[in-house]
């Protein structure tokens, strides 16, 4: 079943200079199945966060269609597009995002509470998510008490303690070391593996986009080509990369 459909998706920015618009997708058509751990991968500018922005519901399509798990979010209401958003998407970013205020255990329980769950409920719910993912011992600590990776990981356990239909992450690696991030990739790969959780991930790095079972490029706002991950990881890898020399390589 498609968790998230997205048919000639484009999006024009209106630049502050009077009659400039900026295309940044210029028809764009996705689909990702449920249990899917799928890769964007483009070069700067190709509309990789644009993309992302409209699939998270946080900018609105200039024309096109976009179905998330059979739902017309194109033609919903602002507010319900917030409220579509907080429970059927989880979200990871490359800088964390967590609230320095709140504990890791806090910080993951939050989509919970704000969902109207209350007590052993949440906490036998946030705690079992926190010991698979291997951050009971520090979950009483603050974000800036605990390691980078540590910190992506509580961000990817709030991400999907309320069970989203698809999680976003945007260049999830950027900000750890290569071992936080290898270990941030074989979470993702559990999880989609054992939890069947659906990942959407845009990525500059090849490595971690060998990761994913399929990678979408893009390139001036259009698909320019698909890949699917028949062998194993490392031939993934070199497969990418060639994809990405031709990519860089074509003519705009
Ligand atoms: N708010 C905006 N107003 C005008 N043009 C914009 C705006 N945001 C993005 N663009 C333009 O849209 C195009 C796509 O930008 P986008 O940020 O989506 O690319 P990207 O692939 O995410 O790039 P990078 O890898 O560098 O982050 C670019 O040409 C960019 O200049």
């Amino acid at each position: 079943m498609a968790v998230l459909t997205a048919k000639r998706l484009t999006k024009v920015y209106r630049t502050q200079s009077a009659g400039v618009t900026a295309k940044a997708l210029n028809g764009i058509d996705l689909e990702v199945a449920e249990g899917e751990f799928v890769g964007i991968m483009g070069p700067s500018g190709s509309g990789k966060t644009t993309l992302l922005n409209l699939l998270a519901g946080l900018d609105q399509l200039t024309s096109g269609e976009l179905r998330i798990h059979d739902h017309d979010v194109s033609s919903m209401k602002p507010n319900d597009v917030s409220l579509f958003r907080r429970r059927n998407l989880g979200f990871v970013f490359q800088d964390f995002n967590l609230l320095d205020t709140l504990t890791i255990e806090e910080n993951v329980s939050l989509p919970l509470i704000m969902d109207g769950h209350k007590g052993t409920q949440v906490l036998q719910k946030v705690r079992e998510l926190l010991a698979y993912l291997g951050l009971e011992h520090v979950m009483h600590r603050y974000p800036y008490e605990v390691s980078g990776g540590q910190q992506q990981r509580t961000a990817v356990a709030r991400a999907i303690v309320h069970n989203p239909k698809l999680v976003l992450a945007d260049e999830p690696t950027g900000n750890l070391d290569s071992g936080s991030a290898t270990a941030l990739l074989e979470q993702f790969q559990r999880l989609n593996q054992d939890k069947k959780v659906t990942i959407l991930m845009v990525t500059h790095d090849p490595f971690a986009a060998s990761y994913c079972g399929r990678i979408v490029f893009i390139k001036d706002g259009q698909v320019f080509s698909k890949m699917d991950r028949t062998a194993s990881r490392q031939t993934f890898f070199h497969e990418i990369l060639d994809t990405l020399a031709v990519l860089e390589g074509a003519k705009g």
